[in-house]
């Protein structure tokens, strides 16, 4: 293997770190912790592994979480008389609903409802205009994840040729923007991309971001070219692997993100980034 790793586990480590520095200089001067409140329909053991995750990371960084555990049958005017709570609720910076929803539950309405400067998984619509016109509110996790990935790498990314693939509302079409807005030239590949591989071997930065295991190639990869894999998919025998074929693009890449231990552990950051953000704001401390 000749590419250097993005170590999302150790990055993410560094961001929390600054994070617990902060809001431990602010509570001590007797400000309250910042508050998060996560809220989980259903008991789907995957998601709840997860929530109890962000839950204990919560902790670690003197972040205070509300959890909410509704069943399955939770009726759209009980959840959207939650989130008006939460909304109004002095104690809490974030509110983070666990997608996706049951099928009875509409996740656009529950995202429009949510209180924008609450809004840390950044997916409101004014978020995401935010984001478009270069007034950056909160800035969906992912995306915002790997550009703090990208830092890492050292490189400029002016004029870079970035090639997005996928084009999802929380990860391809913002990290589109976010590339944009860097000073990259981009490209998003979807599902009616004609020619996936001629698009990916010019690009100087990849991002895998398309939900299908393996799709992108190892041979596809531009020699040196930063390859940042957003997907994750558990096979039968429990191990994790992304949208990119790891062990090729990696004898090519000069950069290149692992799953696990890549984006994964970025996106929990900087959701606690954004409650941050969010309780500093909401406390005039900017
Ligand atoms: N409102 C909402 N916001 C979300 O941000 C959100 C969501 N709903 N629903 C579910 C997805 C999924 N997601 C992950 C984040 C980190 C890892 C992560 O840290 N993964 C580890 C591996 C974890 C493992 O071992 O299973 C890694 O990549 O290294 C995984 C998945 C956020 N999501
Ligand atoms: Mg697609």
């Amino acid at each position: 293997m000749t590419a250097r790793l993005l170590d999302g586990r150790a990055v993410g480590a560094t961001v929390r770190a600054g994070l617990a520095e902060t809001i431990a200089a602010y509570t001590e001067n007797g400000h309250r912790p910042p508050g998060l409140a996560v809220v989980q329909v259903g008991g789907d053991p995957a998601s709840s592994v997860y929530v109890a995750n962000k839950r204990k990371a919560c902790a670690k960084l003197g972040i205070e979480s509300f959890s909410h555990d509704l069943k399955d049958t939770v009726s759209q005017a009980e959840l959207d008389a939650l989130v008006d709570e939460l909304n109004e609720d002095p104690r809490i910076d974030g509110i983070l609903v666990q997608l996706p929803l049951p099928e009875h539950l509409s996740a656009d309405s529950i995202i429009n409802r949510i209180d924008p400067d609450k809004d840390v998984d950044g997916f409101h619509p004014t978020n995401i205009g935010r984001l478009a016109i270069r007034q950056p509110g909160l800035r969906p996790c992912t995306p915002f994840g790997v550009m703090r990935l990208l830092e890492e790498t050292g490189r400029d990314l002016h004029g870079m040729e970035a090639v997005v693939v996928g084009a999802s509302n929380i990860v391809g079409r913002p990290m589109a923007l976010e590339l944009l807005l860097a000073g990259a030239t981009v490209t998003v590949c979807h599902r009616f991309t004609e020619d996936l591989a001629a698009h990916v071997r010019r690009a100087d930065l990849v991002v895998a971001a398309a939900g299908k295991p393996g799709l992108v190639r190892g041979e596809w990869i531009k020699g040196g070219a930063i390859v940042i894999d957003v997907g994750i998919h558990r096979r039968d025998d429990g191990t994790l692997h992304g949208d990119v074929d790891f062990d090729a693009a990696a004898e090519r890449a000069g950069f290149i993100t692992p799953v696990p231990g890549g984006v994964g552990p970025m996106t929990i950051a900087m959701l606690m980034h954004n409650t941050v953000t969010s309780w500093r704001r909401r406390l005039g401390l900017d």
